[in-house]
């Protein structure tokens, strides 16, 4: 069957067409965290409805929780009811919870293909836009706003458009110290925070060949910060191996049928694309961002770019400079850190860890003194499996904080907060003003490494500058 994986899924998942360009499709998994849902199931019980499909609703509580080791322990009020209700509307529903109780918790964007419920050729929604992570598997996945939460709660179907596909094809070896997140921000960079808006994107090329699904998440991850509204990889061999043996995936001939028929929805080559872009990705080197967008990024040993050549970004480029008192033609590095923070669903994997630990079995550095520097899992299991490889100790000799999984200092919506105009080198996606709970609080996106080597040093980094760093230290994640 011609055409791309774009198409195909969602052909397969129209149940009619409402209006035109207006279909309502079918949700295979529906995944519900504790801030976007307690609404949905307000108004769900408002109308006198119940959970169509609770078996295919799968609930993590991730944002609000608390990651200081006790998740009994809340911030605040609003924090508390949010987690609460998702106990209980999970409860009265009969929907699967992975309790923060439990050693399942985790960011549901981690927990998901963890747990292998993320499989190719589904529709997948949830009420968070980094639903779009789950496009690494060759899944259509969607971040969903509030209302239509409750639409899928009620009939496991959501009206949409279908958007348009753009191929994207990431081509070249990635240098020592350039990872999976600066090919993102990278490929931001370059298409621009809304040029994705309308699209799904679809990543290929040899370099998102190469990548091991961790990568792939990753640059999906970050498809809905280019303005796209899912991003996906075609489902290979990486994909399988890495999906066989996990709890939710299929077993024996069911295994079997479910490889030919993910071998099939991968997109054909004569399929027509609405749009094709090649990224060369050879000479790209780390990324830092300087703005308050993550498309206002540049490599780490360039200068912060002059406002003048913006165009109509001009003054949106001046105020972002100004409050994160970056001056153009000066470098990124150098410039002081009071947070170091490695996690969220953008780079919370066990992979981001390893990396992390490779970079730093390689220097014998600690963090710099007056910088507190966190280390948040994605999940339980990452949680366990750094424990197991001694990380946990690594870490701590070296002065970074490990804590339990959750969003954390992502988006302070928990306890983990930015303080008054603080600095942070984060491994997240989003540097918005405010993001991190400070109003003033400023964000510097970067991958894991950068991250840990602006914690040893103090300051914004290049990584390749370490003298005791190694590739393996610097290898990709
Ligand atoms: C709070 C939640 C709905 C939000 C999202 O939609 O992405 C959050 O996860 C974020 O990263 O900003
Ligand atoms: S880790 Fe950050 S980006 Fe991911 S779901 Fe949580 S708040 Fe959103």
């Amino acid at each position: 069957m011609a055409g791309t994986l774009y198409d195909k899924v969602f052909d397969a998942h129209v149940v009619r067409e409402v209006s035109e360009n207006q279909h309502q499709i079918a949700v295979d998994v529906h995944l519900i965290n504790e801030v976007s849902s307690p609404q949905a199931f307000e108004d769900l019980h408002e109308r006198g409805l119940t959970v169509a499909h609770p078996e295919r609703t799968f609930a993590c509580a991730d944002h609000s929780i608390s990651t200081g080791g006790d998740v009994r322990r809340f911030d605040d009020a609003l924090c508390e009811a949010q987690v609460q209700l998702l106990a209980r509307n999970t409860r009265a529903s009969s929907i699967p919870y992975f309790d923060p109780m439990k050693a399942m918790h985790g960011i549901v964007h981690v927990v998901a293909p963890e747990r292998g419920l993320t499989q190719p050729g589904m529709v997948i929604a949830c009420g968070d836009s980094h639903t779009s992570t789950h496009g690494a598997f060759g899944t259509v996945a969607f971040g969903i706003g509030t209302s239509q939460v409750r639409d899928v709660l009620a009939s496991q179907s959501l009206v949409m458009e279908k958007l348009k596909v753009r191929r994207i094809a990431i081509e070249g070896e990635l240098a020592f110290g350039v990872f999976a997140k600066d090919v993102a921000l990278h490929v931001i960079h370059r298409l621009g925070a809304k040029g994705g808006l309308g699209y799904a994107y679809e990543f290929c090329g040899s370099t998102v060949e190469r990548f091991s699904m961790e990568e792939r998440m990753t640059l999906c991850n970050m498809a809905v910060e280019g303005g796209a509204r899912c991003g996906y990889v075609n489902p290979d061999r990486t994909t399988f191996d890495y999906l066989k043996g996990r709890a939710f995936a299929p077993e024996g001939a069911a295994w079997e049928a479910a490889v030919r028929r993910w071998q099939d929805i991968a997109s054909e080559p004569d399929a027509t694309w609405d749009d094709e872009v090649v990224v060369n990705v050879g000479d790209v080197g780390p990324m830092v961002t300087w703005g308050t967008s993550p498309d206002q990024s540049v490599p780490v040993d360039l200068p912060v770019p002059d406002p003048a050549g913006a165009g109509d970004e001009e003054t949106g480029w001046r105020a972002a400079m100004e409050f994160m008192g970056m001056v153009p033609g000066e470098p990124v590095s150098g410039t002081r850190i009071d947070t170091a923070f490695i996690g969220s669903c953008t780079n919370g994997r066990l992979s981001d860890l390893e990396a992390v630990a490779a970079f730093l079995r390689a220097t014998d550095r600690r963090v710099a003194s007056g910088v507190r520097a966190m280390i948040v899992p994605g999940s339980r299991a990452v949680l366990k499996a750094a424990a197991s490889r001694g990380f946990d100790t690594l870490f701590e000799e070296r002065g970074f904080e490990l804590r339990d999984a959750g969003c954390s200092l992502c988006c302070g919506m928990n306890a983990d907060k930015l303080v008054g105009p603080q600095v942070c080198a984060s491994s997240s996606n989003r540097n918005f003003r405010g993001r991190q709970g400070s109003p003033d609080g400023r964000t510097f996106l970067m991958s894991p490494v950068m991250v840990a080597a602006a914690a040893l040093a103090g300051e914004i980094t290049d990584v390749r500058a370490f003298p005791d760093a190694t590739p393996d230290g610097g290898g990709r994640s």
